[in-house]
């Protein structure tokens, strides 16, 4: 799947602009970039662009919270392709900073969270200013509101700033999850290691609702790499479940694990079924593998044709 534009959570230097980078052919295409998730989605809703690059997942700060319930409600989307970006942070400060003098920090709401631990110990008395992108920080940094901004060593190279301390997140090895989205297309082929993504609404408030979804997936051997609560926004204590499956839907299992839902849950969202990034196959048992389902389809098709 080639596109030829792509929004993305800007501005320059953002880790989504290197999740965007890492798509074949992207760096030759037209990319736009804005300063919300909501607005790159806006882009690909309205037809202004072919698809949009998001976060959606790290693995210290877990979900992004804006691109859950994004692409939860609204025109239909779809989730046509994911990337993982290895993410090390840097302290960045204007040229001629020193360390002893930073008091006001600024980033995103995911950097920060990553970053807590060593700038509590380094800088005790240091104060948070909200961006909307690491790469906003660091290039208001110019404009004096704030003494530092926690962006990536790439950026602060490029933007000639002095790097005050490296690798500051709090695990060294921290990665985040973007996925590429584009208006209802048909879906990727298959690979063999394939993820499907679901938004269902928690259906009604019984004992064992989340049980009965569950076992959807559990009854066809389908593995969860990811569920997340979200509330709907309509009341208090009113929720849907944010879900990634193992699979495919061309897999039996997990086609069959929809209509299953779809009884319980008829409002669910069917995200999309793309390829992995870490290509990492899922395991099938053997009474759950196609030819599984499709023996016993025939069968039951055999019983009612009368043999
Ligand atoms: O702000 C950025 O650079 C982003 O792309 C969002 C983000 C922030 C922190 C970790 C991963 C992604």
């Amino acid at each position: 799947m080639a596109f030829s534009s792509y929004a993305y959570l800007g501005p320059e230097g953002t880790f989504t602009e290197a999740a965007l980078l890492q798509v074949p052919g992207a760096a030759e295409a037209h990319r736009l970039p804005v300063a919300t998730v909501g607005a790159a989605l806006g882009e690909v809703r309205s037809g202004r662009v072919d698809a949009a690059m998001v976060p959606i997942e790290n693995s210290v700060e877990g979900g992004v919270s804006a691109t859950l319930d994004a692409v939860a409600v609204g025109e239909p989307l779809r989730i046509v392709r994911e990337e993982l970006v290895a993410i090390t942070f840097v302290l960045a400060a204007r040229p001629g900073a020193r360390l002893d003098d930073v008091r006001r920090i600024s980033t995103h709401g995911h950097a920060w969270a990553q970053c807590r631990g060593w700038v509590h110990s380094h800088i005790p008395e240091a104060e948070y200013l909200p961006a909307s992108s690491t790469a906003a920080a660091a290039h208001g940094l110019a404009e004096g509101a704030y003494d530092a901004a926690v962006c990536s060593p790439l950026l602060a190279e490029r933007l000639g700033l002095a790097v005050l301390a490296s690798d500051i997140g709090d695990v060294s090895d921290a990665v985040t999850r973007f996925i590429l989205v584009t208006r209802p297309t048909v879906l990727p082929a298959p690979t063999g290691a394939d993820k499907t993504s679901l938004v269902i609404p928690l259906p009604e408030d019984h004992p064992g609702a989340l049980m009965e979804i569950l076992d959807q997936f559990a009854a066809r051997g389908v593995n969860l790499s990811r569920i997340e609560s979200r509330p709907t926004g309509q009341f208090l204590g009113d929720y849907f479940f944010s879900i990634d499956a193992d699979g495919h839907l061309a897999d039996a299992r997990v086609a069959d694990a929809l209509k299953g839902l779809h009884r319980i849950s008829p409002n669910l969202r069917f995200l999309g079924s793309y390829a992995r990034a870490d290509k990492r196959p899922s395991t099938i048992a053997p009474r759950t593998s196609d030819e599984a389902f499709d023996a016993a389809e025939s069968w039951v098709e055999g019983l009612r044709g009368g043999s």
